[in-house]
C-alpha cells in the first residue's frame, strides 16, 4: 500500500440525470507523474475536486496516502496542492502579498527565501509588485503555479497546467514540473487534453470519456495497443469509440 498515493474505488458524481463521474476505480503510484485524458465533459476537473475535497461525491471512496478522504481529508490536505485556471487569486493584491497569504496559510516558516525561491525559477521576478489583476493569463498561470508549489506538495494536482501559455513557456513549466518531481520525489496527477503534454509528462495515462474510463496504461503501451503513432492518434480513436477490436488497426492486423 506504501508506493500507492491515490486510490479511487467506485468513485460517482452526479447532478440530476447528469453522471459526471460514473464509476471510476484507479490508482495513482507514489513518485509518478499520472495523466487524466479526456475530451470536454470527461469528467476529469470533477474527479479532482473530489479528489480534493471540494466537491463531495455521490457514492464511492478516495484514499491519498492511505487515509480516507472522506473522514480524514484536513490529515492530508497539508501535503497537497493543486493548480487550476477556474481558481482566481484576488485582483488588487500584488503577487508578493498573494504568495505571502498563501505563505502563511500553509503555516510556512522561511516565507520570504521561498518565495524568492519560486520568483526565481518561475521568472515572476518582473512583476512581484504589480496586482495581480493586471496580468497577462499566461503570467497569472505561472502565479497560480507558485501558489502551488509553496508548500512543496508531496501531490499535486493540476487542471489544464498549461492552457493559457504560449509554446516556448508551455514547454519550460512542463520541464520545471518534471524536474520538480524528480527532485522532490512528488506524485502528479494532471487533467490534459494536450496530447504532446501527456505523451512527455505522463508514466501513466487514464483515458476517460463520459465519466468512465474507458483505458489507461503508459503512453508508450497505449500506442502500441492501439497500432497507432502517438496519443492523439489513440485519443481520436477512443473519443470517435473507435475502441472496438474490428476498428482498431493494431488489433485487426492481429487478427489477419
Ligand atoms: N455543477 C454542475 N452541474 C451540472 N452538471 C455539471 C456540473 N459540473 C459539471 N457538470 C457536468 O459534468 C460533466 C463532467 O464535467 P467536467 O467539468 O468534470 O469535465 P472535464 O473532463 O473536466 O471537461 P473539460 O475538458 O471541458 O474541462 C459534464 O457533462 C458537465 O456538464
Amino acid at each position: 500500500m506504501n508506493d500507492i498515493a491515490i486510490q479511487v474505488e467506485a468513485l460517482c458524481k452526479r447532478y440530476g440525470e447528469v453522471r459526471a463521474v460514473d464509476g471510476i476505480s484507479f490508482t495513482v503510484r507514489r513518485s509518478s507523474i499520472c495523466a487524466l485524458l479526456g475530451g470536454n465533459g470527461a469528467g476529469k476537473t470533477t474527479t479532482l475536486a473530489m479528489l480534493l475535497g471540494l466537491l463531495l461525491p455521490t457514492s464511492g471512496r478516495i484514499h491519498i496516502f492511505g487515509e480516507d478522504m472522506l473522514r480524514h481529508r484536513y490529515r492530508v490536505l497539508p501535503r497537497m496542492n493543486f493548480d487550476s485556471p477556474y481558481v482566481d487569486l484576488p485582483h488588487r493584491l500584488s503577487v508578493a502579498e498573494n504568495l505571502g497569504i498563501y505563505a502563511r496559510l500553509y503555516g510556512l516558516r522561511r516565507i520570504q527565501v521561498r518565495i524568492g525561491q519560486l520568483a526565481d525559477e518561475l521568472d515572476l521576478g518582473a512583476f512581484m509588485q504589480r496586482p495581480y489583476g493586471t496580468l497577462s493569463a499566461g503570467q497569472k498561470t505561472r502565479v497560480a503555479l507558485a501558489k502551488a508549489l509553496l508548500n512543496e506538495p508531496e501531490l499535486l494536482l493540476l487542471d489544464e497546467p498549461t492552457a493559457s501559455l504560449d509554446p516556448d513557456t508551455a514547454d519550460r513549466i512542463r520541464g520545471y514540473l518534471m524536474d520538480y518531481q524528480r527532485r522532490s520525489g512528488a506524485t502528479l496527477l494532471l487533467a490534459s487534453h494536450n496530447m504532446p503534454e501527456v505523451e512527455r509528462m505522463g508514466d501513466d495515462v487514464i483515458m476517460m470519456r463520459d465519466g468512465r474510463i474507458v483505458d489507461r496504461g503508459p503512453p508508450p503501451a497505449l500506442i502500441q495497443r492501439y497500432g497507432r503513432s502517438n496519443l492523439e492518434e489513440v485519443f481520436l480513436d477512443v473519443a470517435r469509440r473507435r475502441t472496438e477490436p474490428e476498428e482498431a488497426p493494431a488489433l485487426r492486423r492481429k487478427a489477419e
